[in-house]
This record gives structure tokens, C-alpha cells and sequence, in this order.
């Protein structure tokens, strides 16, 4: 690590000054057929293809910003005996199987004699069950401690909110350990100055309180846009209402919160029907974002720590207009055909992730989106081309950087899911 950062994240599009991945390892392709499912997967990557892919994501962020990897930061943590016993405290915790003497899957003492780097890639690829005795031999289980398959998708497990980092409530218990090692990484990396707040350490916490990273976005500094659905929960949504109550600001705060059906799995996250794009534009999904329909769309505003009021709007752009936020909605898979609409929101075609206003980074294979955010002014430009300094970004006042992604969209996301940013410089609105 270089220097010393600030965390301070206020809005979706700020010109980005630092961000988080993970690079996809033997993780993403350990599982079967069988506990795809359970890995919250609707398909087997090929682990090369993916590589292949990520490697454009983070090539061209690397042209653009300070990249940090989650596997560095972590074993850079765990150098320091202290933190490596708390982290390991805390991994059984939540995974007590691994702590309890005499049981099948216990391995603390395993993780305990690592050394930082091994540990980091085992509590990320996970620990495969030593077959050395008949209950093990038997056991149906490949793993003691299993694989976070979907960590590459840094965006869910914890998420920037002005100078604090909200720690992710996990809706499955398959990706709790991403929420502790993201907590670690804030709270002991001396280069990060972060305050975390964990849902989990709040002694009333309700039991249904849930939070995901991908349904939570900072639209300005005084707007926050929250997906509730099968990731977010109204109780989440709750808690980080309290917490914004709690900081008593005489400015008014809003929430708007936008209700998301429970399938088909493509609509996980709100990231995954709408992003931010520039100042005046948001990518949607237009038959959830848009179109009437079913799902609400609540507008709660905050002032001097209480909810002055909360009420129902017609849809979220026409919420966001009357707080002065005027966007134009660019349509996922164009404007004409539903069934191109369907096909490029299941791969991910709506979630963009903003470098700066204007400057996204999207999937290159949802060729009817590209289509139409070309004829709103963006200038399509492969990945690759930013890597090999082919062109320079410099060139372009709005831009969709390319990625191939014909097999990571498979793992359930897209730019925006696989990327955690840090800092972002102010908006000039
Ligand atoms: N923000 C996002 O939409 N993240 C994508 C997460 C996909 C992952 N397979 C999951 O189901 O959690």
C-alpha cells in the first residue's frame, strides 16, 4: 500500500480515486451440478474464459485508478498474529463446525498454522475435508470450509456511504464470510481510514434485517436509492434509515425505495434493473423502472433525525425529478423489443459501473444496449483498446468502456456488481 486513503464515496458517478476487486480463482469453478444452487450460481463458470474477461475489467481500471485486490489486502492483515486469531475467532463464529473439537469439519487449528497468505486463499477458496476417517470418507461434503464462490462480486458484502463502510447483511449464509473479511480489511489496513458499521454488532438488530451491496445507491449526497427484495429486506432498509436518523442532519435526507420482484434471479439487486450513469442519465429496465406496474416505488424523507414523511411516488425517475434530479432513462436491450429487453437484463446489461459522470463500464455482448447508449452520445470502446493504450480516454467526453463477458455475466452480475469503490471526487452538479 502507497498512501493513505479516505474513504468517501457521495454519489454513483464521481470520477473514481479507488476501488476494490477481487480477481475470480479456483472458487467460482468448485462446485457441481448439484450445489450450483446452493452457491447461488445458475451455472459453472469456466474459470480461464472468466480470468480472461475479469483481466479487462481490471486492466482498464487499472489505466484508470488506484485498483486494490481483496486477497492482498487480506493476507496484508493477517500478517499481524493478533488480527489473524480475531479473524479466525470470528470465521468460526460464524461457521462454528470449524471450531468444535472432535467434529467432522473442524479445521481452526488448520487455519491457525497457515501463513498470512496461505490463510488469506484458504478463507477464500476454502479447505477440502481431509478423508481420514469413515464419518469424513462418507461425508457427501467436498469442502470443511466452503468456497466464497461469489466474492468477485465485491459490490454486495460491504458498501461505501460517505466517509463509513455499511458491512453487508447477507441473505445467504453462503456469502457471510465476505462480510467479515470486508469488515477486517476496513477496520485493521493502517492505509484505510474507514469507520465501519456492522447491522450484526447492534444488540436489537431484527432477525430479518438483510443488506446488499448491489441494492444500495447513492443517486447524490443527499439521495439514497434502496432495492427491497430478496436481498434487502424491509428491516435492512430500517436499519439504515436509523442510522441516518441517528446523525440528526437539520439538511433533509430521502430515501426512495423501490420494490423488486423475487424472480427470475436476474432481479437480485436494483443494480441489476437501473444504474446511475451520468448527470442526467440512468440506465433501466424499463418494464420494472418505468412502465406501471406492481412493484412500489416509497419516498422517505428524513430531517433533524425523524421521518417527516413517507409516501408512495408513481415510479423512482418521476421521485428522483421532484427532488431536482432530472434523468433520462436509457433502455436496457432498446427501446423496441420486450424479448431484447428480458435477454440483456438476464445478462446483466443494465449494470453499469460509473468512473466518472458519463464514463461507464458495461458488458460489450448486450449489443442493443450498447446500441442505444451510442445513440445517446457514449462512445463504445473495447476494453482491450483502453489496455493496450490502443486509444486514450482522455479523448471521450462520455464513454462505455467493453467487456467481453460472455461467461462472467453467468455468475449472476456485472461491472457494477464486481466492483467496490472507496473514493470518489465530488460531483459538479
Ligand atoms: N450486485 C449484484 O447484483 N451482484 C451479483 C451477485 C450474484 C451472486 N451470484 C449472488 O447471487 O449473490
Amino acid at each position: 500500500m502507497t498512501k493513505y486513503v479516505e474513504l468517501d464515496v457521495r454519489s454513483e458517478i464521481g470520477e473514481i480515486e479507488g476501488v476494490i476487486l477481487h480477481t475470480p480463482g479456483s472458487e467460482v469453478e468448485n462446485m457441481t451440478p448439484e450445489n450450483a444452487e446452493r452457491a447461488l450460481y445458475s451455472d459453472i463458470l469456466n474459470l480461464s474464459v472468466a480470468q480472461k474477461e475479469y483481466k479487462q475489467l481490471s486492466g482498464s481500471l487499472n489505466e484508470i485508478t488506484q485498483t486494490y485486490q481483496v486477497k492482498e489486502l487480506l493476507a496484508n492483515i493477517l500478517k499481524d498474529d493478533k488480527v489473524k486469531e480475531i479473524v479466525i475467532n470470528k470465521v468460526c463464529k460464524i461457521e462454528p463446525d470449524l471450531a468444535i473439537k472432535g467434529n467432522t469439519y473442524c479445521i481452526k487449528d488448520t487455519l491457525l498454522d497457515q501463513t498470512a497468505e496461505d490463510l488469506a486463499s484458504l478463507l477464500i477458496e476454502g479447505v477440502t475435508l481431509t478423508r481420514d476417517n469413515l464419518t469424513k470418507f462418507l461425508s457427501k461434503e467436498r469442502y470443511a470450509m466452503r468456497p466464497l464462490h461469489n466474492f468477485f462480486f465485491t459490490r454486495d458484502a460491504s458498501m461505501s456511504l460517505g466517509d463509513e463502510v455499511l458491512i453487508g447483511k447477507m441473505a445467504n449464509a453462503v456469502r457471510d464470510r465476505e462480510s467479515l473479511i470486508m469488515q477486517a480489511i476496513f477496520d485493521y489496513t493502517p492505509g484505510f481510514k474507514a469507520k465501519t458499521v456492522n447491522p450484526i454488532d447492534n444488540p436489537n438488530m431484527d432477525p430479518n434485517c438483510m443488506i446488499e451491496g448491489g441494492d444500495v445507491l447513492i443517486a447524490r449526497e443527499d439521495i439514497l436509492i434502496i432495492g427491497n427484495g430478496t436481498r434487502t429486506t424491509t428491516q435492512g432498509i430500517d436499519f439504515i434509515l436509523a442510522q441516518l436518523l441517528s446523525q440528526k442532519e437539520e439538511k433533509p435526507r430521502h430515501i426512495l425505495v423501490q420494490e423488486l420482484p423475487a424472480h427470475p434471479e436476474s432481479f437480485i439487486h436494483l443494480d441489476m434493473v437501473f444504474t446511475l450513469l451520468d448527470k442526467d442519465k440512468c440506465m433501466v429496465y424499463e418494464p420494472l423502472i418505468i412502465r406501471p406496474n406492481k412493484y412500489q416505488t416509497v419516498h422517505i424523507t428524513i430531517q433533524n433525525g425523524k421521518v417527516v414523511n413517507i409516501r408512495n411516488e408513481n415510479n423512482l425517475l418521476q421521485a428522483l425529478k421532484k427532488l431536482g434530479m432530472e434523468l433520462k432513462p436509457i433502455y436496457c436491450g432498446g427501446t423496441k423489443e420486450p424479448w431484447n429487453q428480458e435477454r440483456e437484463q438476464w445478462h446483466s446489461g443494465a449494470n453499469f459501473f460509473a468512473v466518472g459522470p458519463g464514463k461507464v463500464v458495461g458488458y460489450a455482448r448486450n449489443i442493443y444496449t450498447m446500441e442505444e447508449m451510442n445513440k445517446n452520445g457514449f462512445e463504445i470502446i473495447p476494453a482491450d483498446h483502453v489496455i493496450s493504450h490502443k486509444v486514450n480516454l482522455a479523448d471521450y467526453e462520455k464513454y462505455v468502456i467493453t467487456l467481453e463477458g460472455s461467461e462472467l455475466p453467468r455468475g449472476g452480475g456485472g461491472a457494477r456488481c464486481m466492483t467496490m469503490p472507496i473514493r470518489r471526487k465530488a460531483v459538479n452538479w
